[in-house]
């Protein structure tokens, strides 16, 4: 007797599948024997499955870490970092998706600038007397996200969100200098660039569609600058939303220029696209970058690009080269915003014992905010990110709050929060490598904070200063008089951040066994 087939008689999509009624005894075993297999490796994948929701429960002796603090500060950055020590293979699976991240950044850098140049007509004229009405205004979101954002007054006091913007507009010179031109050499810039523009616009044409591979067409309200907002798991996402585009694209002709050697890899054929314009237009790119009205239009601040932007555009040539694979560095400078919470598990070997952490890494953007509570529950603990270089910086979302004023309201919610009170705090007072640059560059803290008033505009003392507020905003709230641990972080310097998430893990792992010998 012949062993039953999967295929049903009734069923019209089984009779559709049926074999051939010519097939010969060994089509029919070899047929049998892969419908075995599949099934073998289904039964598989869906016990894989089971087992890793099994995981993803949150077990008695787990531990259950939140990385809490506003948009940018640094939250994701961290949790590659754990994800380096941690899960160092996981980071190689999603290399690849990356690329499209970099691209994204990259292309949108380059609209950044060739929008807010145009606003500006293409030419840095110093002597146009601009009055308020004629001058860009910081304060919708829109002109911001061109790059006109020039300082609002400065805050008055630390914390006090009433104080918003004041000054006029525009026409702000932080004292970097400035360079009168001579109207023709005025207009030969202008027209180098309006080249530039020409040359680069199929490039910035795939900003959007970019954007849609990452965040899988869904928009979010309130995304300022024009970010992409991704969630969870966005990365295997973004690699088979490229693979289903492979799929139906159709062979190449034999006479078309060969794509990048990526596309046998299986990378989808818009990142392709994307990376045969960055090696076309590389020149370009470097010329635009390094153009005398583009760098003084950063000088003038009316220009202000992110950090990754400047990241990404000073190793130009190395992303637009062919064979462009991101390195670590550059994963850690990608700029991606996180959606909701996402969740990412860890065993960690902590003294020979192995175990579960639970890390959760929120979305920090005001919007997201209100995901974060359910996760209050059961957490063991907390690192708090408040990015310290932020202090010429405005809340994205609220164009009137300073952003370390922000931090410091967060910081208050955090500490004050009565599901928190048992948690161990870590504050990470981040990106202290920008906040030295800034300085360096003859920034002054007293110009967006008054009541930083005639303090010394060094390093350490601005660092102390706002160490300070955070220590004050801690002991204000701290019924329980829990300990709260700080660090003076930047958490794309791989080698310092694993030190410091080595020592919070013991700290971590202290308070654990404590507690563990309390129940
Ligand atoms: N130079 C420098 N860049 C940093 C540092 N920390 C973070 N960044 C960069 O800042 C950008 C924002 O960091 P993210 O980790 O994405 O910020 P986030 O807190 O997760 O932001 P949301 O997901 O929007 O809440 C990224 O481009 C990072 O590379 C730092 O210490 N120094
Ligand atoms: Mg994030």
């Amino acid at each position: 007797m012949r062993s039953p087939s999967l295929y049903s008689q009734d069923d019209p999509i089984s009779a559709a599948m049926k074999p051939p009624a010519t097939e010969s005894d060994a089509e029919r075993a070899a047929r049998l024997e892969a419908e075995a297999e599949a099934k073998r490796i289904s039964e598989q994948i869906d016990e894989d499955l089971r087992e890793e929701r099994e995981r993803m429960k949150k077990k008695k002796g787990d531990v259950k870490l939140l990385l809490l603090g506003q948009a940018e500060s640094g939250k994701s950055t961290l949790q590659k970092q754990f994800q380096l020590m941690y899960k160092p293979s996981s980071l190689d699976q999603e290399r690849a998706s990356w690329t499209t991240v970099i691209y994204f950044n990259v292309v949108h850098s380059l609209k950044q600038i060739l929008t807010t140049l145009e606003q500006w007509d293409d030419v840095l004229d110093d002597d146009i007397d601009m009055s308020p009405a004629d001058a860009p205004s910081y304060s919708t979101s829109k002109a911001r996200g061109n790059g006109f954002a020039d300082q609002p007054s400065p805050s008055t006091s630390l914390m006090d969100s009433s104080n918003g913007p004041k000054g006029s507009p525009g026409g702000y010179s932080d004292g970097t200098g400035s360079t009168s031109h001579s109207a023709s050499s005025r207009d030969a810039g202008a027209a180098q660039i309006a080249n530039l523009r020409q040359k680069l616009a199929p490039l910035v044409a795939a900003e959007s569609q970019l954007a849609d591979r990452l965040s899988g067409g869904i928009t979010v309200s309130g995304s300022g600058k024009g970010g992409v907002y991704v969630r969870s798991g966005w990365q295997a996402r973004t690699i088979e939303n490229a693979l289903g585009k492979m799929k139906s694209r159709r062979p190449p002709a034999t006479n078309e220029k060969k794509p990048r050697e990526s596309q046998e890899a299986g990378i989808d054929p818009l990142v392709q696209e994307v990376g045969r314009l960055l090696e076309l237009t590389e020149d370009d790119i470097h010329e635009l970058w390094s153009h005398p009205t583009v760098k003084g239009m950063i000088a003038k601040r009316r220009l202000k690009l992110d950090e990754w932007s400047e990241f990404f555009l000073r190793h130009i040539s190395r992303v637009a080269s062919p064979d462009y694979v991101p390195t670590t560095d550059d994963i850690l400078h990608a700029r991606i915003q996180t959606m909701g919470v996402a969740e990412h598990i860890f065993d960690v070997n902590i003294h020979g014992k192995l175990v579960t952490w639970h890390l959760f890494d929120v979305g920090g953007a005001r919007g997201q905010r209100h995901s974060w509570v359910p996760y209050f529950d059961d957490a063991n603990a907390i690192i708090f990110v408040a990015p310290v270089s932020a202090f010429d910086q405005y809340l994205e979302e609220d164009p009137r709050v300073n952003r370390i004023d922000d931090s410091l309201q967060l910081f208050t919610q955090v500490c004050s929060n009565a599901l928190l009170k048992s948690v161990h705090l870590v504050l990470f007072l981040n990106k202290t490598d920008l906040l030295r640059s800034k300085l360096d560059r003859g920034l002054k803290v007293r110009k967006y904070i008054t009541s930083f008033g005639e303090r010394s505009n060094d390093y350490e003392t601005v660092v102390q200063y706002f160490r300070a507020h955070f220590l004050q905003v801690h002991r204000r709230n701290n019924e329980n008089r829990r300990v709260l641990y700080t660090h003076f972080t930047s958490v794309v310097d791989t080698k310092a951040t694993q030190r410091i998430i080595g020592n919070v893990r013991d700290s971590i792992f202290r308070g654990y066994l404590q507690s563990a010998a309390l129940v």
